[in-house]
């Protein structure tokens, strides 16, 4: 029976890289998403600007909105510090199933918590469920039609406090203008855009990073 994309993609980490080494899962992912098949893992041009506020925010308390096969999961959580918590959300069954085992391969295991379920379900749960009062960093990188309902839901569960971070993919390709319009003219954001390109082409993409004023 056919395989999947994910599951070709997990066969090429555990072939490529090396159990324990996140840079390395990383390469491997890259390597087989320039290779062989393209996949919508946020990829190493996005990925080293996500890197960067990775390593300036410094978080204690990490949301991912959309896991997808693990990628960007490992990229911020190998740069956590040690008592810090990523918690990511995935909708789809069969790509979460595959980011546990590609996370697990990095031996990240421990600093992320992985969720199957709608993030308009969870996110108003987050609390009770994980004892998080408020996140430093959010990436948003799920359903792009996603990004400014769960904002607001945010906002409301008391979710954000003044500096958190929100680092959103996609934001030119395949795009999210509701969002960009409400971050970009709204007096409770103050916003900046990193051009860059769609994962592992030349197509114009970029990331929007927006502070929380409170
Ligand atoms: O998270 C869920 N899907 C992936 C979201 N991510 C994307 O859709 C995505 C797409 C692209 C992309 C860009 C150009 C193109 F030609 C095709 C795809 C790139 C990216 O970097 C993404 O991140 C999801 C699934 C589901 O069933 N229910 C709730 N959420
Ligand atoms: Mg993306």
């Amino acid at each position: 029976t056919q395989t999947t994309r994910p599951q070709r993609m997990l066969a090429a980490v555990q072939k490529n890289a090396t159990r324990g080494d996140p840079r390395s899962v990383v390469k491997a992912i890259d390597q087989f998403c320039r290779q062989k098949e393209w996949a919508m893992n946020v990829g190493d041009e996005k990925g080293c600007i996500l890197d960067s506020v990775v390593t300036e925010v410094n978080p204690e308390t990490v949301l991912e909105l959309g896991t997808y096969c693990g990628y960007s999961t490992v990229r911020i959580a190998s740069l956590l510090p040690p008592q810090a918590k990523l918690i990511t959300l995935e909708f789809n069954p069969g790509n979460a199933a595959i980011a546990r085992q590609v996370i697990a391969w990095a031996g990240l295991e421990d600093k992320v918590e992985l969720v199957e379920g709608a993030s308009g379900d969870f996110i108003p749960k987050m609390k009770e469920m994980f004892g998080i009062k408020t996140f430093d960093l959010v990436f948003l990188d799920h359903w792009k039609d996603r990004y400014l309902p769960d904002t607001k839901l945010m906002e409301e569960c008391g979710l954000l406090r003044k500096g958190s971070i929100l680092l959103a993919d996609n934001v030119i390709c395949p795009g999210t203008p509701d969002y960009l319009e409400y971050i970009r003219n709204s007096p409770r954001y103050k916003s900046q855009f990193f051009k860059s390109h769609l994962e592992y082409t030349k197509v114009e993409d970029g990331l929007e990073k927006s502070i929380f004023l409170g």
